[in-house]
Parts: structure tokens; sequence; C-alpha cells
């Protein structure tokens, strides 16, 4: 093993599970430093300059703070695909790519769909989906200027159309577009959650992603269902990433406002994490 690959564990141990401190080993030394991991394994060596050395110790010490690593190297993937991350958005999930991919079962055989994704973030959802459904128009809004300027860059490493719009959903909206397809990926973490929350989410990731008001935590959904039971084409679904602590209470919600074959889905942990409902 390559010394450097041991003097990064030794520096991270304790910090993180044993398993994640090696996936950073390598991390580190592969995505930043362009080693090969044949190289690594078989302790190689090469030369190693100050700088990088310097940006080693920067790295290893905002990894002691507890920063996400793709907030360091700048980029994550997301279905496969390249995605920039900034401060601004939330670190792409694993449960939102199953819920892009549950979309895209569903509509498979489908051109020319209209789609609207609210929340946009890093846009994962929109980028993903207006890569994956041909012929698509997508159409992303968010509350953020700033992630919204990175949901564009998005959308241009990934050679697709997204057009992106600050829309605060909550608010009055003038010009509500006609699509067959919502998505939303909205806050829906109660502010009584942080006290169990990871300190790299806490700290580092953007509190207008994830958070809602203990006492409305469905607030979104409400709001969002009420719009789509008036704006969505007369055949459009609604699919939601929920709170795995509501499944049955957005199921509910969504039934109590007329919605039809209103489904839960668990995810691959087997948390109730995805609702798909037809416009009432
Ligand atoms: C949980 S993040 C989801 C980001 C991305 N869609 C994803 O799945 O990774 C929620 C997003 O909703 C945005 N947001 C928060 N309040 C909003 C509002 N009132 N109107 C529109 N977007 C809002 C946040 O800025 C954030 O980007």
């Amino acid at each position: 093993m390559h010394p450097l690959y041991t003097y990064i564990i030794q520096s991270l141990s304790g910090l993180y599970p044993d398993l994640e401190v090696k996936a950073l080993a390598k991390g580190i030394l592969t995505d930043v430093f362009g080693f090969s991991a044949v190289d690594l394994y078989a302790g190689k060596d090469r030369n190693f300059s100050t700088k990088e050395r310097e940006k080693l110790e920067d790295i290893l010490s905002r990894l002691k703070r507890f920063e996400p690593f793709q907030y360091i190297t700048g980029e994550t993937f997301f279905l496969g695909h390249p995605f920039y991350v900034t401060h601004d958005v939330l670190v792409p999930r694993p449960e939102t790519a199953e819920l892009v991919e549950w979309i895209v079962r569903d509509y498979a055989s489908q051109e020319g769909l209209r789609v609207l994704d609210i929340g946009t973030g890093s846009g994962c959802i929109a980028v993903s989906l207006a890569r994956l459904l041909p012929r698509s128009s997508v159409l992303a809004w968010d509350v953020s200027e700033a992630a919204l300027s990175v949901a564009r860059r998005n959308a241009a490493r990934n050679g697709v159309n997204v057009e992106c719009v600050r829309v605060d959903v909550l608010s009055h909206i003038v010009a509500m577009p006609d699509a067959d397809i919502w998505v939303s990926n909205p806050p829906y973490i109660r502010e009584q959650e942080k006290a169990s929350m990871d300190r790299n989410v806490l700290d580092w990731e953007p509190g207008l992603a994830l958070f809602v008001p203990d006492n409305d935590p469905l607030l979104f959904y409400r709001k969002i269902a009420e719009l789509g039971s008036k704006h969505l084409s007369s055949s459009g679904v609604l699919y939601y990433e929920i709170n795995q602590a509501y499944g049955r209470e957005t199921v509910e919600l969504l039934r109590s406002m007329g919605y039809r074959n209103v489904e839960l889905r668990k995810d691959l942990s087997g948390n109730d994490r995805m609702v798909k409902a037809e416009r009432p």
C-alpha cells in the first residue's frame, strides 16, 4: 500500500467508520491526485510536490471538520453522470436516483413529455430526466438563485436543456406551466430532527434545502399538491421524495385532496421514501 494511503487512514481513523476512511483515502489519491488504483495498492511511488502536500493537508483538515468530500472536490456522480456541487445545493442522494428511475420506467416509451422539477437544487432530477426521457422539455424551479446557477451548469455539463427559473413555491405564483410530470424532493426534515443528524449534513449542507417547521412537516407536499390539482395536465402525475416518518400521512394527504392511485414505495434501505399520485 502507498505510504500516503496509510497516512490518510491514520489521519482520519476514528472520525469516520473504517470502510468510509478507506473509501476517502482511495478517493483523495485517485480522484484528486490522479493516482491509478493499481499504483496505489502496489505502493508504487511517485513524486508528490510541496503544493500537492499542502493540498492534501487542506483536504484532511476539512474532512476532520466533517465537510462532505463532494463539496471538497466540487463534484459528485448521480446515476453515473457528473454533477457540480457547492454549499448552495444538497449533495444528491442515492434515494433520489431511485425516484428518477421510477419515473423513467413509467414513461420509458413516451416522447415529448413536459416535466416540472420543484426545488431542483443541483438539478440532479431535472437534468437526469432531460437526459433519459426522449425529447422531453424540462423546467426546474428553486427559490435559491445560487442553486439555480449550479443546476444550469449541470445541465450544460450533461449536454441537456433545462429551463431554470427562480420561484418560491410557497408564495403566490403568477404563471403556472402545463406539465405531464411534476416531481419534487422538497425540504422535509423537522427542526427537532437536528439533534439526531450527522455533523456532515447539519454543519455543511444548506438549511434551506433541508428543514421544515416542526408543526407543519407536510408544508411543501400540501402546497405543491394544491397547485398540481389545478395545473398538472389532465393525465398528469405527481412524484415526491418523502420523509420516511411521513409515508402514511403523505398518502392520506394526497387522497384527501382527490389524487388517484396514490402509491407509496420504499427505498433500497427499506424506508418509505417515494410517493406517486395521479391528478384529481
Ligand atoms: C431537499 S433539496 C432537493 C434538491 C434536489 N432536487 C435533490 O433532490 O437533490 C430541496 C430544494 O428545495 C429548494 N427550496 C426550498 N424552499 C423552496 C421554496 N419555497 N420554493 C422553491 N424551492 C425551494 C431548496 O433551495 C433546495 O434546493
